[in-house]
């Protein structure tokens, strides 16, 4: 029996992992999935509810679980908290205590949104790249930081710091990842001005070394940022630091149509991973039914595959996302005037019955 364990989180979060709910009940009864769930907190709702944004059950919960599917967390009811009580500090935290150090975001753009691009047709047609970022490190965590007063006043510090093995280990993810793509790893950094950045080129170029078949560039973030919306097909396999690739892949997201088409896997060293959706809360959105739901479903679509070993559930979840798309049904962010605009619990309920 697989044990998995749903962390909905704040915001749209819920309603869009009630959608992955359905998936995995359907894949449960006709698919025999044998998936148990367990539910839990995390965010703003267990701040709320226990008074961390990351309480000790739910972390213990996440320890004996073989893989995790959150939804989101964050809202502007929790913005003035202390910085360590925040939702996102608990989702930090989580992604920390598991070691889920290689966070991998796939921008695929599916052929029935090419209009919906923010890009032209000849730009983004055919698009398929893999962010591998650094998920447990960097200036998310580094130390010191914090705000204090200097001189008189107000001094806002943070350390980005990685160590030697951090980018070792996150290169071998990407040239894993690239080995079974298109061979091609592009490293993002910043290291014709920052110290931290020219030990990440040092290491992956050495890293490099290990993976003969696999071509290594390295691009500095603010051209990568220019490149992705110049000519994003490019690239194969881009591998980055925590901020970098949080950055980068909101940008990648908007080469498929929308934020709400991105899922991820967060891994650590032994396969163990968490999935959630690339976007946040959406509170603009929160409550409406309007919120996309298909980087959620897509998100259990990479459970199956990087994490449960059933490549073929993987499959069907993504063709029953291309037979909706087909079939014209868009939610409100990724639809133009001709399509057949759903909202998210009726977009949840359409892939169920493409599934079946
Ligand atoms: N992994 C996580 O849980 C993340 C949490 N956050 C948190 O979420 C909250 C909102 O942050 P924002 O910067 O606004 O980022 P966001 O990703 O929540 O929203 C950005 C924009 O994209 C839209 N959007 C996002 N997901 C969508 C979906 N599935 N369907 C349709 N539209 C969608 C939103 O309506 C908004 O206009 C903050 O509290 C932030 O800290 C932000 C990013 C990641
Ligand atoms: C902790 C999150 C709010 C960071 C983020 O934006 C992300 O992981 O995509
Ligand atoms: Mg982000």
């Amino acid at each position: 029996m697989l044990k998995v364990l749903i962390l909905p989180g704040d915001g749209i979060g819920q309603e869009i992992t009630t959608q992955a709910l359905k998936v995995i009940d359907c894949l449960n009864a006709d698919f025999n999935l044998g998936m148990m769930l367990e539910h839990g907190l995390v965010g703003g709702n267990a701040y709320d509810e226990t008074g961390s944004p990351l309480p000790q059950a739910t972390l213990d919960a996440a320890r004996q679980c073989d893989s995790i599917l959150l939804g989101a967390v964050g809202g502007y009811q929790w913005e003035f908290l202390e910085r360590d009580l925040r939702p996102e500090r608990g989702l930090l935290e989580l992604r920390a205590e598991m070691d889920l150090f290689s966070n991998l975001r796939p921008a695929i753009l599916y052929p029935q949104l090419v209009n919906v691009s923010t890009l032209k047709e000849e730009v983004v047609s055919g698009l398929d790249l893999m962010i591998v970022r650094e998920l447990v490190a960097g200036i998310y965590f580094g130390k010191p930081r914090g705000v204090e007063i200097r001189d008189g006043q107000k001094y806002g510090f943070n350390t980005a710091a990685y160590y030697e093995l951090e980018i070792r280990r996150i290169g071998r993810s990407a040239f894993k990842i690239a080995q079974l793509r298109n061979k091609r790893v592009c490293s993002i950094d910043k290291a014709n001005v920052l110290e931290v950045c020219e030990l990440w080129r040092e290491v992956m170029t050495d890293v490099a070394k290990d993976y003969p078949n696999v071509e290594l560039t390295h691009m500095y973030v603010d051209n990568a940022a220019m490149q992705l919306v110049k000519a994003p097909k490019q690239f194969d396999v881009m591998v980055t630091s925590n901020l970098f690739g949080d950055v980068l892949s909101d940008c990648a997201a908007m080469l498929t149509g929308s934020i709400g088409m991105l899922p991820s896997a967060s891994l650590n060293q032994d396969g163990f991973g968490m999935y959630e959706p690339i976007h946040g809360s959406a509170p603009d959105i929160a409550g409406k039914d309007i919120a996309n739901p298909l980087a959620a479903i897509l998100s259990v679509a990479m459970m199956l595959r990087y994490s449960l070993n059933q490549a073929s559930l993987a499959c069907k979840i993504e063709a029953a996302v291309n037979t909706v798309l087909n079939k014209g049904y868009r939610t409100q962010d990724i639809a133009i005037e001709s399509d057949l605009v759903v909202g998210t619990n009726k977009m949840g309920d359409l892939v169920v019955e493409a599934l079946v």
